[in-house]
């Protein structure tokens, strides 16, 4: 049986080795200038950065004046431990579900993070526009962005910032959220906020067998230690039920993990320096200038520096409810494909952060339920099935809130 033309087009787009440390943005933005010309959608490509290309192809709307919609999706994707792979991640292999072949599972690196997104997007664009000849009120922009998977700099984050951004006129963003192995569509309207901190701790130095006293190492153990208290309390707060007995989510407390330690020239030479780093996710309920002075002071009252190498210090999120003129669509537009929906934060961070703290509402959205998350993981994969799915969700969302 032959393969569909909106697969294919999924396959080919997944075939794009876009993986990091190195990816191939040319030929990303090849496929990207080809979608647009047979959707007949507007295209532009800058480079912010040179060789990290964003991408933006535009479907006016017949009301253009109004705040558009975006539909952001990043086109890079992780790097792979290939062993590890059943199929190769860059093949996008269809491998049956059975013998009937009633569905596939297409393996592919980028399948679920966040490829099914952005060219769920193009496919429902194809759709709404040449297959039904429909127009939207809104102008929607269909937006690909480099370098997610390194922190959105050279990406998102100065897309925002540039004139062209600016032009968009941006109202109301769709961008990733995350599969859901149980029945509801996970519907992120905040993410916790990086704070990747070192604290570096010097001291005194000489011969491995003394009692030599002040060392960098004994500045540094009681700051693991407050910080792995706080671990413990943020974890019993996690397993909590919340007042009306459900679970709460990660989004819900602050974590801190131990994830960088470094010191030592020789065994039987008390090192000089010595360095511990945390990778810590505040929740929005905390004041984040509050944390970098407290973290400060716990530094200082050791004797060790605290040096920030990612802070992000916003804590805005989407509303939703109607307040926000785009959330009952949304909402209405969901229900009305069957999805019950789990409002959530975000556990780790995305550019939606880059797009809410420049003022636009933005839904973090990955339509994939009762699907295992395999995002970042080995022998990643969608079913035909779900890709299918999502493009009659993105048809339906995108012809909503465009309409708003
Ligand atoms: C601080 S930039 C790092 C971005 C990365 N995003 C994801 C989704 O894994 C993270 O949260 O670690
Ligand atoms: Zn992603
Ligand atoms: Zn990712």
């Amino acid at each position: 049986m032959s393969v569909r033309p909106s697969v294919q087009r999924f396959i080919e787009y997944l075939r794009i080795k876009t993986v990091q440390p190195a990816p191939d943005y040319n030929t990303c933005t090849q496929f990207l200038r080809q979608q647009a010309q047979e959707i007949g959608l507007e295209f532009y490509a800058k480079e912010y950065v040179a060789g990290k290309p964003v991408v933006v192809l535009s479907w006016p709307g017949t009301s253009p004046e109004l705040p558009s919609i975006i539909l952001n999706s990043h086109t890079d994707v992780v790097p792979v431990f290939e062993e590890f792979w059943n199929y190769p991640p860059f093949e996008a292999r269809r491998v049956a579900t059975d013998e009937h072949q009633t569905d596939f599972k297409i393996y592919a690196r980028g399948s679920q993070d966040m490829k099914i997104v952005g060219h769920g997007y193009l496919e429902a664009l194809r759709r709404l526009k040449c297959d039904e000849g429909r127009r939207l009120r809104r102008t929607v922009h269909a937006v690909f962005v480099p370098d997610e998977e390194i922190g959105g700099h050279d990406g998102m984050q100065l897309f925002v910032e540039s004139p062209e951004f600016a032009q968009l006129n941006a109202g109301f963003a769709l961008d990733e959220g995350m599969a859901n192995p149980e029945e509801a569509l996970r519907v992120f309207y905040g993410e916790r906020a990086p704070c990747w901190v070192k604290f570096v701790a010097r001291g005194n130095t000489g011969h491995g067998s003394q009692f030599i006293e002040g060392t960098a190492a004994e500045k540094l153990m009681p700051i693991i230690d407050h910080l792995m208290r706080f671990r413990q309390t943020q974890l019993q707060i996690f397993k909590t039920p919340r007042d009306d007995g459900s679970q709460r989510t990660l989004g819900d407390v602050t974590t801190a993990n131990l994830t960088l330690l470094s010191s030592g020239v020789q065994q039987n030479v008390v090192p000089e320096s010595a360095m511990a780093g945390f990778d810590i996710r505040m929740t929005p309920a905390k004041d984040y200038a509050e944390v970098r002075r407290e973290l400060e002071a716990l530094a200082e009252a050791h004797g060790a520096e605290a040096q920030f190498v990612q802070f992000w210090d916003d804590n805005s999120t989407t509303a939703t409810d109607a307040s926000n003129p785009f959330w009952p669509a949304f909402e209405q537009a969901v229900g009305a494909q069957g999805f019950t929906v789990f409002k959530e934060i975000f556990p780790a961070a995305t550019d939606s952060r880059y797009l809410r703290r420049a003022g636009v509402p933005a839904l973090g959205v990955t339509p994939l339920c009762n699907a295992p998350i395999l995002l970042h993981d080995h022998n990643e994969f969608v079913k035909e099935s779900e890709f299918l799915a999502a493009i009659d969700f993105y048809t339906a969302v995108i012809a909503a809130v465009a309409d708003v």
